[in-house]
């Protein structure tokens, strides 16, 4: 679910991610249009300018080009007239020579004709001579006449013509002047206007130079612009990319999250069917353990031989162990060597006893414990269930229930915990909780806390046992266990040194009550594992035997005889229901009374020594564990 959740949230982020590039892009580009809009104008602008300035120019070449048509007419103008007086002058000069010379040669012909004519009259006609030279100045003066005229005709006309074009020129030079006048207030004028557009060339060309710069600050910000939009639009794609890849990505996953939810449905559905099922095989296997347990016998006796330890002064009994693979044959015998008693030499003994188990000297507790393992589930299985340890001193009973991390009570708890554990994946869940008690001398004592004050009264209500008084612990862990288990032990031994060897001398009793509850299937259940280390078993010599070891001596052999009583009458209540179980009649019988008995499985080590100093001692062991043996509980029926 995590996994969706996160893949959910990395989409929405790619999401809105792509979103802002997207509405970004779309800012840049209107910023971007905008731009191009405003340099187009600006071309637009530019290129109207231009088109004036050429207009101007054009206009400005023609008035300077019409300028000097004018300026060449005027000087035409000018050169003509001048050429004109002088042309007149020189024909008037040349008419008046050619007339002197017309004249003169008109004259000397006719003086030369004259002369001859007068000559010839003279010569021929002197009167006629007379006559014609009369005539001839009468010609003469009508020449003379006429050229006067002609000289005062051409004087006039000289003087009209000069005149003329005296008045022409004046006219001229006022209309050239004027029109010159003119051009120049229009050159004026167009110079002025020339330079005022050159002035606003200048001012455009100014503003299109910072237009242009602005075009190309725009056009270095339109190119960042296109090359930022061109990243965008990378990174728009690379993101768009990405975001199809993570897509893909994430129906993949969502694909195989849908393939492993429904892998999970139905592995639930699977799980839930093999949960009732283990639920359903729990109840059977309960069921099936506990036929099993009652078929090995309620009571069962394991016969342990502890191996010769250096400190032993006599040598090792003759002792026979059943083949480790014989089940059915679980004998020990022992053999005693012949002994001459009053002279006479008896017969060596052998004696054979029969267990539910017998282990030899090399058997470690690890191997033990398999067997006992058994009962500690019965207990889990809500049984009462008690182990016992008996046997003479020395002979092994506290290595065999306590040895550290070892004995069966440390395995006992470690085997709670961890079965517990796994009963939990069917439902079950348990509660531990331990007492610690020692009796001795028929009194109790708390291990777990120490005093010699406190009274404690047994109870027995409704099937449970409680011990007033006595510190009742919550077991939370195997650890703790062993914490506690050390602490009694602690306790326990300083006891000891106070009260000389009590430790041998007492029966301690561990008490672990369990209670069990399954939410699935609403069972309840209700154990006690009681894990006993009885007190010494070995018979002193009673002669022997004064003040308090005698008292100790005889409340041992009352709780041991007590205990074995309970067991025979338990083991007769098959025969007769109604026998009385004298649980009443020790301490430590009647503070088991509700795990001895109906459905609750017992088992007792009996702990022997090898060593051929105590040959009897165990033989009694032996003897009395026998007789616990061949007791059978009988089960409550219903
Ligand atoms: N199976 C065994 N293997 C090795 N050593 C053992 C074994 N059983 C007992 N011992 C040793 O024998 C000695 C006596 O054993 P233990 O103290 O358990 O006897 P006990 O019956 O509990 O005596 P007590 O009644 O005084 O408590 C101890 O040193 C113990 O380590």
């Amino acid at each position: 679910m995590s996994v969706t959740r996160r893949l959910t949230q990395i989409e929405h982020e790619q999401e809105s991610r792509l979103r802002n590039v997207i509405s970004e892009t779309a800012v840049r580009r209107a910023e971007l249009n905008a731009l191009r809009q405003r340099d187009m104008d600006m071309k637009t602008y530019i290129a109207d300018l231009e088109f004036q300035r050429v207009v101007l120019e054009d206009k400005y070449h023609k008035l300077q080009r019409s300028l000097c048509e004018k300026q060449r007419e005027v000087d035409e103008l000018q050169t003509g007239g001048e050429d004109a007086i002088r042309e007149l002058v020189l024909e008037y000069d040349f008419q008046v020579k050619q007339m002197k010379i017309n004249g003169d040669n008109h004259q000397h012909q006719m003086q030369h004709d004259i002369q001859t004519q007068i000559e010839h009259i003279l010569q021929e006609k002197v009167g006629r001579f007379q006559q014609e030279r009369t005539q001839a100045q009468e010609a003469l003066l009508e020449v003379e006449t006429e050229l006067r005229e002609l000289d005062t005709k051409y004087r006039s006309e000289v003087l009209k013509l000069n005149e003329e074009q005296g008045e022409r020129l004046e006219g001229t030079k006022q209309h050239v002047g004027a029109k010159r006048a003119l051009i120049e207030t229009e050159i004026r004028e167009v110079g002025a206007e020339m330079e005022k557009i050159r002035a606003e060339i200048a001012a455009e060309e100014k503003m299109l130079e910072e237009q242009q710069q602005v075009n190309r600050s725009v056009g270095v910000s339109l190119m960042e612009a296109i090359q930022k939009d061109r990243e965008q639009s990378q990174e728009t794609q690379a993101l768009a990319e990405e975001l199809r890849l993570q897509e893909l990505a994430l129906s993949e996953k969502r694909q195989k999250i849908e393939t492993m939810l429904e892998y999970v449905a139905h592995t639930q559905m699977d799980t839930a069917r093999i949960h009732e099922r283990l639920t359903a095989e729990e109840t059977n296997r309960r069921r099936l353990h506990n036929r099993l347990q009652e078929l090995k016998g309620n009571i069962r006796v394991f016969c342990r031989a502890r191996p010769l330890l250096s400190q032993d002064t006599s040598e090792v009994s003759d002792m026979a162990f059943p083949d480790d693979f014989d089940d059915c044959n679980q004998e020990i015998i022992l053999r005693d060597a012949p002994q001459s008693v009053l002279g006479a030499t008896a017969a060596a003994r052998e004696l054979s006893f029969r267990f539910d188990q017998v282990f030899d000297p090399l058997t470690t507790n690890a191997e033990i414990f398999e067997e006992i393992s058994q009962l500690v589930q019965s207990a889990l299985d809500g049984y009462n269930v008690c182990v016992f340890a008996y046997g003479q001193t020395g002979s092994g009973k506290t290595y065999t229930m306590s040895a550290r991390g070892d004995g069966m009570i440390p395995r006992a708890t470690q085997q709670l915990f961890a079965s517990s554990d796994v009963l939990r994946a069917k439902g079950w869940e348990y509660a531990f909780r331990g007492l610690f008690l020692e009796i001795y001398n028929e009194a109790i004592h708390d291990l777990l806390i120490q005093t010699d004050k406190a009274k404690y009264e047994i109870r027995h209500d409704q099937g449970k046992t409680e011990v007033t008084g006595l510190s009742s612990v919550a077991l939370t862990s195997a650890t703790m266990v062993n914490e506690i288990f050390e602490r009694a032990n602690k306790n326990r031994s300083v006891a000891a040194t106070k009260a000389n060897e009590r430790s041998s001398r007492s029966h301690s009793v561990f008490v672990i009550t369990i209670h069990g509850s399954n939410s699935k299937t609403g069972e309840r259940c209700e154990g006690t594992l009681n894990l006993i280390d009885l007190a010494g078993s070995e018979r002193l010599n009673q002669s022997q035997a004064t003040g308090d070891r005698l008292k100790e001596t005889q409340a041992i052999n009352k709780s041991l005889s007590c205990l074995g009583d309970v067991i025979a009458a338990l083991g007769s209540r098959a025969e007769n229901p109604n026998r009385h179980i004298p649980y009443r009649n020790s301490k430590l019988t009647y503070l088991l009374q509700n795990s001895l008995g109906g459905e609750s499985k017992t088992l007792m080590f009996v702990n022997i020594s090898p060593a051929k100093a105590h040959f009897n001692e165990t033989i009694n062991s032996l003897r009395f564990a026998t007789k616990v043996n061949s007791t059978r509980l009988a089960r409550k029926k219903g």
